[in-house]
């Protein structure tokens, strides 16, 4: 028998989302959700998608992410779907920060696991549990080929022009500070399935890719090579998120150091975990947000309005960088659900050929669809992610024996 399923692990800092695929097909096998890892009381979702079984849904304190692990490990045992299957041909995890040197998926040996770690202080919210719930699934099967599959390498492309922040070269070069990228899986995934959905050879067009979770970045793919992103360094930069700043002027740091008396790690909270729409208004679910606006709130407001006014600077600023753009693509738990956010990014924006179908746009939908009317010179286009689906993918193509790599 070949061993042809893949369990993909993607560990955020509070939470783990993991999917068990058979790459025969392409197939689900199941899939679910761990979060609020750490605090009071966590949540575990299950859902098995094979056999008919119900989906399960418990709370119960889990500790850390080796827990959850562990959770997710008896979850998948009881529908049979056991993590010590002779059927599991690797596991696949999505690992945040890869530096500049990891551009493809990579098996984790030693030395991985050391480069990894080494990047803690660039992705201080991700690395840490992308390490332990590697770390665990290679305790519960030392045998398996552990595969990475990072954010960053699909922004390995980058010209410099574009990877370069305009400091001191000497010392952003001993400290390699440069602009990494992330979200890479997801904006891979995502540019070549609009150039499908165009009808298009990736090779052919120029996307801007919006991909709009709790994180969120933009990217401008030109005939599918990634040539620029707005996260940096660090998840931190670019368009305002959940509970991130996105960019800011970098002064506002020495400012709040020297007059407002805070350390550098109490800034890095404040940047990273209390600021975007949560800082503004309080919360940083958008479908609570626009029920605010709704409701005549002014704050709730204000916070969406800065929201689309970065939007919408990233998208002209992505115009001009690809000079010709074929398509505009929201994504992610924000892009692809929200008709307000992806109506008010393009509002006004008709003499660069932008515009979206009030009909279109209103309909809900798990499919890739394109919400621009007929006339629009460029499409705008909803594409659901699917981090998990590109990662069990490229996994597989590392472990899979020849003859089954095409599967
Ligand atoms: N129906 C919806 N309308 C508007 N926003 C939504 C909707 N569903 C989910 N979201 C937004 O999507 C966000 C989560 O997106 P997701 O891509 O899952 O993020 P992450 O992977 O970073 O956790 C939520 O914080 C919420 O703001
Ligand atoms: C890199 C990053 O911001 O990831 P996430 O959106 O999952 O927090
Ligand atoms: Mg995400």
């Amino acid at each position: 028998m070949t061993a042809t399923r893949v369990l993909v692990l993607n560990s955020g800092s509070s939470s783990v989302k993991y999917q068990l695929l058979d790459m025969s097909d392409s197939s689900r096998l199941a899939a679910g959700l761990v979060e609020r890892i750490g605090e009071e009381t966590s949540r575990l979702k299950h859902t098995p998608l094979t056999g008919g079984g119900e989906a399960r849904e418990r709370e119960q304190p889990i500790a850390d992410h080796e827990e959850a692990l562990k959770a997710v490990a008896d979850e998948l045992a009881r529908d049979g779907l056991g993590i010590d299957s002779p059927e599991l041909a690797a596991i696949g995890h999505r690992v945040v920060h890869g530096g500049k040197f990891f551009t493809e998926p990579t098996v984790i040996d030693d030395a991985v696991l050391k480069e990894v770690e080494r990047l803690i202080p660039v992705a201080p919210l991700h690395n840490p549990a992308n390490l332990t719930g590697i770390r665990t699934a290679m305790a519960l099967r030392p045998d398996l080929p552990q595969v990475a599959v990072f954010d960053t390498a699909f922004h390995t492309t980058m010209p410099e022009s574009a990877a370069r922040y305009a400091i001191d070269i000497k010392t952003a070069d001993e400290h390699r500070i440069r602009r990494y990228g992330f979200h890479g899986t997801s904006h891979a995934y995502v540019s070549r399935r609009t150039a499908q959905l165009l009808g298009k050879e990736p090779e052919d067009v120029n996307v801007i890719v919006l991909h709009l979770g709790n994180g969120a970045s933009a990217s401008a793919v030109r005939g599918g090579i990634c040539v620029d992103t707005s996260m940096g360094l660090t998840p931190l930069e670019g368009l305002v998120m959940g509970t991130r700043s996105g960019d800011v002027d970098p002064a506002v740091i020495f400012h709040l150091m020297r007059v407002g008396n805070m350390t550098a790690d109490e800034i890095d909270v404040l940047l990273n975990k209390k600021s975007g729409l949560i800082g503004l208004c309080g919360d940083n679910d958008m479908r609570e947000i626009r029920r605010r606006v709704d409701e005549g709130e002014q704050e709730a407001r204000l916070a969406f309005d800065i929201y689309i006014h970065r939007l919408k600077k990233y998208i002209g600023a992505y115009y001009a960088v690809l000079g010709r753009v074929d398509a505009i693509v929201f994504t992610a738990g924000v892009g692809e659900n929200s008709a307000p956010v992806r109506e008010a990014a393009v509002a006004g924006l008709e003499e660069l050929g932008l515009a979206v179908d009030g009909e279109l746009n209103s309909v809900r939908s798990d499919e890739a669809r394109i919400v621009s009317p007929e006339y629009a010179r460029v499409a705008v286009a909803v594409v659901p992610t699917d981090e998990e689906l590109e990662i069990a993918q490229q996994t597989y193509a590392l472990v899979a024996p020849p003859e089954n790599r095409n599967a």
